[in-house]
């Protein structure tokens, strides 16, 4: 392969409602898709996953497009590339900046399968060619979340993850299970917890969830392996995971049962295969986590949640559980509680050309003649 031109759209749409964290309310989603394009005109698709502020990650839309544009693309075109994980090699001397290496490295790998004329998830030896779909509640208001689960579960949804932080947490999930007492449960903290509240996170027990996502700091691994001595319910980390080497650490110090694996957050499929590889051998259950993500970075989530470890339904729901219009097509649907991952080369879907420029706020051409 040889990338001759990368299109960068940044794109802005808003959410149907708004989605609360413990750290933050989106209303709003910008993101940016890239179109890398081969000498022969061939096209590959790839999303940068970065909000608008550091408020999850320390990357921006901002700061993403910045490596991109100064560093990251003018180091891969013209260049003779002959797999995706060649990019591992080719980015080394640039330190971090997993969102922005990730939208880069999933839109080769999208082109490396279209030239191989295979799907996407068959390139990854997955195994399935269907997968079962979660959905995240996106508010902590008690009757909202509880309006929001009966329509999910109404639409097929296979298991439900609601936002926790101090506060709203005990009550919240009692009344949920009270309301659903059978219902895949899960709950995500973002981090909004220490040691201190050891009380409550422990009385969480009792609800019989899935997981806990999350519950203490981002560099806090030696911490939540105090905390995993003293819960039954499993721990998830998401945040915490940034590295190959973060899941070894968290792995050797028995800091988690479960690993969420973001494409965008450990810098892209390669990485996210190497940590669901290094999970499967050490009995470590794994999920495709998700990013309020438009329609490029939702087929690659689901190409990689076709491989063997990811037994769990992840945060993989449909289209409409965020945008009135996706841009890609067709857009990602759930039916009887999976979604169905396409067999067409590369992700699948084609890109919905009308949408993304209505929704496209800086378009930028980046070629090998500059
Ligand atoms: O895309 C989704 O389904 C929402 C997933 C979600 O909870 C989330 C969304 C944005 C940033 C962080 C997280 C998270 O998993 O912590
Ligand atoms: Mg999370």
């Amino acid at each position: 392969m040889r990338i001759h031109e990368v299109n960068i759209f940044i794109i802005k749409m808003p959410l149907k409602q708004p989605f609360t964290t413990a750290l933050e309310t989106v209303n709003e989603r910008e993101g940016i898709i890239l179109e890398v394009i081969d000498e022969q005109g061939a096209k590959g698709y790839g999303e940068v996953v970065a909000f608008s502020t550091p408020w999850y990650t320390e990357e921006t839309v901002k700061t993403c497009y910045h490596m991109l544009t100064d560093l990251l693309i003018p180091l891969v075109l013209d260049k003779q590339i002959n797999h995706p994980n060649d990019l591992q090699m080719i980015f080394n001397h640039i330190r971090g900046n997993h969102m922005a290496k990730a939208g880069l490295e999933t839109a080769i790998w999208d082109l490396y399968s279209k030239l191989e004329s295979k799907p996407l998830w068959t390139v990854m030896n997955g195994v399935r060619d269907e997968v079962p779909a979660g959905v995240v509640v996106g508010t902590a208001n008690i009757n909202d979340a509880i309006e929001q689960i009966h329509v999910y579960l109404e639409d097929g949804y296979e298991r439900v993850k609601v936002k926790i932080k101090p506060g709203k947490d005990y009550q919240l999930i009692k009344e949920i299970r009270t309301y659903f007492p059978k219902l895949a449960l899960m709950a995500d903290a973002n981090s909004s917890y220490t040691l201190n509240d050891m009380d409550v996170l422990k009385s969480l027990d009792e609800f019989n969830l899935l997981m806990i996502e999350q519950p203490l700091a981002v560099d806090d691994i030696v911490e939540h392996s105090i905390l995993q001595k003293e819960l039954k319910t499993p721990i998830c980390l998401d945040e915490s995971i940034i590295t190959y080497h973060d899941a070894e650490s968290a792995i050797r110090l028995n800091s988690c049962g479960v690993i969420n694996i973001k494409i965008g957050r450990v810098g892209g499929l390669r990485n996210a295969i190497a940590i669901h590889d290094l999970c499967q051998k050490n009995d470590i259950q794994v999920w495709c986590g998700g990013m309020i993500e438009f329609g490029v970075s939702r087929a690659h989530n689901l190409a990689l949640s076709t491989k063997e470890g990811f037994t769990i339904p992840g945060d993989l729901s449909a289209s409409s559980r965020f945008w009135e219009e996706d841009i890609i097509y067709p857009q990602v649907e759930v039916a009887n509680g999976k979604v169905k991952v396409p067999n067409q080369p590369g992700i699948g879907f084609d890109i919905n050309f009308n949408r993304l420029y209505r929704v496209t706020t800086y378009r930028e051409n980046i070629n090998c003649k500059h």
